[in-house]
């Protein structure tokens, strides 16, 4: 129900000038309160903030980052310096800023949550027309969590009304507060759901694979394909989301919202987190899926542990992370072998990737560096990409590039946007690629992506046969 008060329309006129205000300076307030509901906040409001909220949250809940309302959109359709693009115009942006954050915390202060497209150079379709090939957002109000302690940041143009002191934005968040309205949140119903063109797909697949069996100029290509629901009302992000959280623990959960609905997913994936001088990264390729049986589960991993064709995809990408990093990090930290990585539908050949990064090393840089990882593109990068555009026949926007957020210390994380889905009005579009190498059978990989299916389809009330 929608409470209405003479706060709600002051909260619509902020909004509407917010755009006009990106030459004042940046007011910044962050304080520790009490522990908040993420789910609860991101739905504070919603009457006047839907398709202008994120949501992000690390596996097994140790972070979770929730913003609403954009002060400013970032939205940029340009490609050769995309990311020092993105990075020079926040930096302008933090130059001029007045941060009162006495909270040592990441996550917190001034962050930018968004993304960039796969390829800035594919053909592109109009329903990821919104996203651009960079987008992100700074929000007005957003929650962060981590671990039992919780953070609340207003952002504000200085001059603008409401925010001309910390005392001032603090009376804000608390007017926000008190305007909370809440929904019920319906659970889609799914009309009808197509695989598209699949036989196709499977030419396209046969063809990259006897390239790779033929000539020795390429080692590995990630082909993907989309599966397109039709839904009976316009699907809430809420309900997916919320599904989400519940079925995918072990992922990380992202949404990056607009207008008429938004980009979602639960990837296992880690392209890169940074803390201080601290890198993570992950190398994950090589799959297969669960058994019900404790015992059939183990089996299916260990043949996967063994097994010469996903080692192969699995070290093209481990290689590539080395390659990337080792110029940005003074150590480097990779196991020789992989381990398993499960989730509840699928399980993957894992090597976590730790090192410290060279002083003067950006976010940005690392994700430029290492997107696209051969978990995503191939190997080598260049070829690989331009398979890609010649036989995947479709944009893959946002679905499996970098998506994530960074703080105004430069602290961070990124995923690989993979088991994801855009969502628009009524209908959804739901992406999933396997790697091939010259030893991958077109069956086997149909299966696969059927799988990786899977956990959106689950969360959007569905399942695939
Ligand atoms: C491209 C996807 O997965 C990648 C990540 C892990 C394992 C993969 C594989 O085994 O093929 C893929 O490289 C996807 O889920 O859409």
């Amino acid at each position: 129900m929608l409470i209405h008060s003479p706060y709600h329309t002051k909260f619509v006129d902020t909004m509407k000038h917010k755009e006009h205000q990106t030459n004042k300076v940046l007011v910044s307030y962050t304080r520790k309160v009490k522990k908040i509901d993420p789910v609860g906040f991101f739905q504070m409001n919603r009457s006047v903030y839907t398709g202008e909220r994120f949501f992000w949250q690390s596996p097994d809940d140790p972070m979770t980052i929730v913003g609403i309302g954009l002060l400013r959109t970032f939205l940029n359709h340009r490609a050769d310096d995309r990311f020092s693009q993105i990075e020079k115009e926040w930096r302008e942006l933090l130059s001029r800023a007045v941060i009162d954050n006495p909270t040592r915390t990441e996550g917190t202060g001034p962050l930018l949550f968004g993304g960039f497209s796969f390829d800035p150079y594919s053909v592109k379709e109009e329903m990821w027309q919104p996203f651009g090939d960079t987008l992100f957002y700074l929000p007005e109000y957003m929650l962060t969590i981590l671990n039992e302690d919780c953070y609340i940041t207003v952002n504000q143009f200085e001059n603008s009304e409401m925010s001309r002191s910390s005392n001032q934005i603090k009376k804000m968040f608390d007017l926000f507060l008190k305007n909370a309205d809440s929904y019920d949140v319906q659970a889609p119903s799914i009309s009808s759901k197509e695989e598209l063109s699949v036989p196709e797909w499977l030419t396209s697949v046969s063809t990259v694979i006897n390239k790779l069996k033929t000539t020795d100029t390429v080692d590995k290509v990630v082909l993907a394909r989309k599966l397109k629901l039709g839904f009976s009302q316009p699907v809430l992000t809420d309900y997916v989301l919320k599904e989400l959280r519940v079925q995918q623990k072990n992922s990380f959960i992202f949404l990056l919202e607009t207008a008429d609905g938004g980009f979602i997913g639960a990837s296992p994936e880690r392209l890169v987190q940074k803390k201080d001088d601290l890198v993570l990264s992950t190398s994950l390729a090589g799959s297969i899926g669960r058994h019900v049986e404790p015992e059939e589960d183990k089996k299916l991993g260990d043949w996967l542990l063994k097994d010469e064709k996903n080692r192969y995809e699995h070290a093209l990408v481990v290689q590539m992370i080395r390659r990337a990093l080792q110029p940005y990090c003074k150590e480097l930290h990779i196991p020789e072998e992989p381990i398993l990585l499960k989730t509840p539908y699928i399980q993957h050949l894992y090597t976590p990737v730790s090192g410290t990064a060279r002083p003067e090393t950006s976010i940005f840089h690392l994700v430029g560096e290492l997107h696209p990882t051969p978990a995503l593109g191939g190997v080598p990068t260049r070829e690989a990409m331009k398979m890609i555009r010649d036989q995947e026949k479709m944009d893959r926007g946002f679905y499996a590039a970098p998506v994530g957020w960074t703080d105004y210390r430069g602290n961070g994380e990124f995923i690989v946007a993979i088991r994801s889905g855009l969502i628009k009005n009524q209908e959804a579009f739901l992406y999933a690629g396997c790697g091939l190498v010259a030893d991958s059978d077109p069956e086997e990989e149909l299966k696969e992506t059927g799988i990786k299916f899977q956990p959106m389809l689950k969360a959007m009330g569905g399942s695939f046969e």
